[in-house]
């Protein structure tokens, strides 16, 4: 091969819009992170188990060279720590991150150092994340002083142009954090994390403190350095309008958990996972085509990381629930009754509250026998928001009654045996391929 056709080739190679072919910069494999919380001297006594908060719980994807991977979902579902972890700032409980093909928590010595600068960070608030007492040229060069990088003259002239380069001048490295405003802050951390030349930086919510109008140029400055430097991102964001703005592409998180992956426009245009469309309907449209998809918003709130649902975690807000096969219900009524079906296996109705029939006693609630019937019309007419078939409605009839004798397993178990759907009882994989998705509708 000459070595005309050799070149030729490598261009190619570096073009491929086809990144998963590519030897990924970062590879993160079985990745966990459960924060385990102090247990009270009640918890001790009786000698319960610490619960794990599940924050990240198993997370599979590569970030390859020079592209903008995104991270994205509501607050709480796990990506600051996912960003965490993988920079190892916090120590996994399980998994493997690979850096340039080595695992990062088994790095030692100069292999670690030469990580710590090669990996860094930019955090959401410029306000708490720079020290107000010194000076602004200080914070940027000391991760040079860290790692004893040059003479005292040459760390200051890279700072000083680190400056200019992020869009401050020169001259005002010798000011202090108060004196710039929250868009200029923000610049002075991503000249601090650039400080060390590093190939791979975490952008956690780079922009989420900002005004909207600061918003787009920080972007926008991001996107001119990652261009100068040859830099990869993990950018960190709640904001779908910031993923679209800045991420070739994007992964959408749940509860700890990757539901859907893929390329931005693909997944902006044609989401599969529930969960995306449901992200997706709470912003507005670009396109017709957009506007066009079907609307779904969430119903219910975000179920704690402490105790997930069992099977596919978004399955209790789902608008999508798969019935079991021999059921034939509208959507809507199907979602009522699993919402019921939540409430009663967490026992999570208050008797008393919802239905006047039954009386506060100290063994619990009393229901009079004659009673009975009014009392399951009261808690459906205070849970259920659809009105359901007779032959369901005579189902549920049964089971609501079980309450009356505060008999709720009795009642979960009458509604599982008719109701359970295959989202709960199996947890759906992420695919291979370029745009997988976690749900058994596209798994079946
Ligand atoms: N040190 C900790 N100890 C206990 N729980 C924690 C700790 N840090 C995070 N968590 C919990 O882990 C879960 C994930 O938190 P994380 O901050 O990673 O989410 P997030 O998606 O980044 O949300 P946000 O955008 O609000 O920061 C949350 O339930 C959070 O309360």
């Amino acid at each position: 091969m000459s070595s005309d056709q050799m070149s030729e080739e490598t261009a190619e190679q570096r073009t491929r819009t086809d990144q998963t072919a590519e030897q990924p910069l970062v590879r993160v494999e079985g990745l966990r992170k459960y924060f385990y919380e102090k247990d009270s001297l009640l918890d001790r006594l009786l000698g319960n188990e610490p619960v794990a908060v599940r924050a990240v719980d198993g997370l599979r994807f590569d970030v390859h060279p020079g592209e903008t991977l995104g991270l994205v979902g509501e607050s709480g579902c796990g990506k600051s720590t996912t960003g965490e972890t993988l920079l190892h700032l916090q120590e996994p409980t399980e998994g493997v991150v690979e850096f340039q093909g080595e695992n990062v928590y088994e790095l030692e010595g100069a292999d670690k150092n030469a990580f710590r600068r090669n990996a860094q960070v930019v955090f959401q608030d410029p306000f708490s994340s720079l020290d107000p007492r010194m000076t602004i040229g200080k914070t940027i060069q000391q991760p040079l002083d860290v790692h004893d990088v040059g003479t005292a003259e040459e760390r200051r002239e890279k700072v000083q142009e680190l400056l200019e380069r992020v869009g401050l001048s020169a001259d005002q490295i010798d000011r202090y954090p108060h004196e710039f405003s929250g868009g200029q802050r923000q610049r002075i951390g991503i000249a601090r994390a650039l400080a060390l030349e590093p190939e791979f930086v975490v952008l956690d919510e780079p922009t989420s403190a900002l005004d909207v109008s600061v918003q787009a140029q920080v972007l926008n400055l991001l996107e001119d350095l990652q261009d100068d430097f040859g830099l990869t991102y993990l950018l960190i964001s709640h904001d779908l309008s910031v993923i679209r703005h800045i991420c070739d592409r994007v992964a959408v998180m749940y509860l700890g958990e990757i539901v859907e992956i893929g390329l931005v426009e693909e997944i902006f245009q044609n989401p599969t996972h529930p969960y995306t469309e449901a992200l997706l309907a709470s912003v507005p449209r670009a396109s017709t085509d957009e506007r066009d998809r079907e609307r779904q918003t969430l119903s219910g709130d975000v179920p704690s990381p402490r105790d997930p649902p069992s099977g596919c975690r978004f399955r209790t807000r789902c608008p999508q629930v798969i019935p079991p096969d021999e059921l034939d219900l509208d959507q809507p009524v199907y979602r009522d009754i699993m919402n019921l079906r939540e409430l009663v296996e967490r026992e999570n109705i208050s008797l008393e509250l919802v239905s006047s029939h039954a009386e506060a006693t100290d063994e619990g609630p009393l229901v009079d026998e004659a009673h009975i019937d009014e009392f399951v019309e009261d808690i459906k007419a205070a849970v259920l928001e659809t009105a359901l078939p007779p032959r369901e409605e005579a189902v549920i009839d049964e089971a609501l009654a079980h309450l009356a004798t505060e008999d709720w397993d009795g009642a979960a178990e009458i509604l599982k045996d008719r109701y359970e759907s295959l989202c709960e009882r199996e947890s759906p994989s992420l695919g291979e391929g370029p745009h997988p998705a976690a749900c058994h509708l596209y798994n079946e």
